[in-house]
């Protein structure tokens, strides 16, 4: 479904080189400036590259208008703000378009409970379920298809463990329908649970691209975020990750 070939974006992103399928949940991996909210930003086609190519579908990003681009593809950004006065069901309605909120994604997000409420009116956690529910609403379609790209910036940001879980679920079943899932993650826990793929970023390169199992036991995850990390599993083969500075 991706295609980037040597893409640079001076000062952000330098010579990454990637092919990502369809049906898979990629998280991106890195420290604090590393690349990966530049990288979602490219992917989305709201960031101009200077060289390289970027293909989306085969066809190159700059060929997309707008609202072709909407139609495949939604976004999470980490730093959305809704400047109307909306309550959660107007800017809901907005972007579903009036149409019924399917029940996994009702159930993931839990939002029933402050639907009527003003946005201003709701906890750090509760709008980033209102957020995560406006873009996939705006392409609930294509998703259920299994045909979308679905974007996500920190998406477990300020979530709750169990919604965590919820949302990480719903994104693997959305994958396994064939939807791309790509998202920023500071968890290799829940990496390790829910990551069919992971994309390890370093000071805006790409160090690696490759499944779970692969890189666990590899010392590529230590060399990307610069700290010792351990793994620690129990009986079930279930994991934690433990880090320490280096
Ligand atoms: N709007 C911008 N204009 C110019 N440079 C930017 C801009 N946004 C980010 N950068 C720079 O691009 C590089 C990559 O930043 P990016 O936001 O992609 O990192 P990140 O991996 O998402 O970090 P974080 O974990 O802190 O969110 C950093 O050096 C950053 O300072």
């Amino acid at each position: 479904m991706i295609r980037l070939q040597a893409v640079t974006v001076t000062g952000r992103l330098q010579d990454i080189s990637l092919n990502l399928t369809s049906g898979q949940c990629v998280h991106l991996i890195g420290a604090n400036g590393a690349g990966k909210s530049s990288l979602l930003t490219v992917l989305a086609g709201l960031l101009d590259i200077d060289s390289g190519q970027y293909l989306l579908l085969n066809n190159a990003i700059n060929t997309y208008q707008p609202a072709e681009l909407a139609y495949y593809r939604t976004f999470l950004e980490q730093d959305y703000h809704c400047a109307f006065p909306l309550t959660v069901a107007e800017l809901l309605d907005y972007y579903s378009g009036g149409s019924h909120i399917d029940d996994s994604l009702a159930a993931a997000l839990e939002i029933s409970a402050f639907y009527h409420r003003p946005l201003t009116a709701l906890s750090g956690g509760e709008l980033q379920r209102v957020h995560l529910a406006r873009v996939l609403l705006q392409l609930w379609p294509q998703i259920e298809h299994g045909q979308a790209l679905l974007l996500l910036d920190e998406p477990l940001q300020g979530l709750d463990y169990r919604h965590q879980h919820q949302l990480l679920t719903l994104l693997n079943a959305l994958a396994i329908k064939g939807n791309l899932v790509v998202m920023s993650s500071h968890d290799l826990t829940m990496s390790f649970d829910y990551a069919d793929r992971l994309v390890l970023l370093k000071n805006q390169r790409l160090l690696a691209c490759d499944t779970v199992g692969e890189l666990v036991e590899s010392t590529r995850l230590a060399e990307t975020l610069d700290c010792r990390v351990h793994w620690l599993y129990d009986s079930n083969g279930r994991c934690a990750v433990r880090t320490e500075p280096d």
